[in-house]
């Protein structure tokens, strides 16, 4: 069976990846791209990709989807736009699969119990690497030997969410394994504030943006006398390429919302 996907923000650093990914896929066809400025009514003359991408372009979701009927839609834009595209999705039965990071606790509830009412499959992957996945899963194990956890993620300058979608998928993780507790002097004051980073259950979360990286996460667990230190680094956008036509794979056979790739492996 071909699936039908579309994908919206196709000019961004990962929708434009994402666009040649299925593309290239045999088992996928491209039926549309959502942009939000008005460019051009077809890929064919977007300067980005080549001209034999003859793929219609949409600034109206619901037009898109009378129109073209995508059985998949991914979406790669921004913390404002993703949590309105995904339920209008929800809504018309579409199938999201959602890269974008920057949801609300709240949000991530009201979708997922959308997702439940309408019997359609979804999935929310903070991060679509593997690698990262699987650092998250290794720091959750070691949260039950070493509880005494700091996250440090890292990434380019662009980047509008702080923390990323990972570095709290991570700190949920370890939460399971986790009892919640305060680390640090129990008397510790910030003499500027912000210094010891966020906190979501007594962990602290720190964001480095900088040019030149791309996406990279530490989690360091101390215990008496050590450290343990667990590192991914994504050097470039090809390495979420796999995990994002896993998840159009497996979307399709899904009637509820996940949320992590770790769900799925
Ligand atoms: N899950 C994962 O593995 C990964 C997730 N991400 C997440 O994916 C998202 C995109 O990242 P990245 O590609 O680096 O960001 P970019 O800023 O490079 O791309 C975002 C694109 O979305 C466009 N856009 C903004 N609003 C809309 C809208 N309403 N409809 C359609 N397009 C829109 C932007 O257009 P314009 O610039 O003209 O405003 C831009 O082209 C981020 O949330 C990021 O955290 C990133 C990497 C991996
Ligand atoms: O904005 C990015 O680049 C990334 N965002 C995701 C996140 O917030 O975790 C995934 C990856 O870290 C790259």
């Amino acid at each position: 069976m071909t699936v039908r996907v579309a994908i919206a923000g196709p000019r961004g650093k990962m929708g434009k990846e994402a666009v040649h990914t299925v593309m290239k896929a045999t088992d996928m066809e491209l039926v549309a791209v959502l942009d939000h400025r008005e460019i051009a009514m077809n890929l064919t003359a977007y300067s980005e990709f080549p001209e034999n991408y003859d793929v219609a372009v949409y600034t109206d979701l619901e037009a898109l989807i009378k129109d073209t009927k995508p059985d998949v839609f991914v979406d790669l834009t921004t913390p404002k736009a993703v949590y309105t595209h995904t339920k209008t999705l929800l809504e018309h039965h579409v199938r999201p699969v959602i890269g974008t990071t920057g949801f609300t606790d709240e949000q991530l509830q009201e979708v997922t119990d959308l997702a439940k009412a309408n019997g359609t499959g979804a999935i929310i992957a903070p991060n679509f690497a593997i690698g990262a996945v699987l650092m998250m899963k290794f720091a959750a194990e070691a949260a039950k030997y070493m509880p005494d956890v700091e996250i440090i993620e890292l990434h380019h300058d662009q980047k509008l969410d702080a923390p990323s979608g990972t570095g709290v998928k991570t700190a949920q993780l370890i939460a399971q394994n986790r009892p919640a507790h305060k680390q640090g002097h129990p008397e510790e004051h910030e003499t500027i504030q912000g210094s010891r980073g966020g906190d979501i259950e007594g962990m602290r979360i720190h964001s480095v943006r900088l040019q030149g990286l791309v996406a990279h996460q530490e989690v360091l667990f101390g215990g008496e006398g050590q450290m343990l230190t667990i590192r991914h680094d994504s050097y470039n956008r090809a390495s979420f390429m796999s995990g994002v036509k896993l998840c159009i794979e497996k979307v399709v056979d899904l009637n509820e919302l996940v949320y992590g790739l770790e769900n799925l492996l």
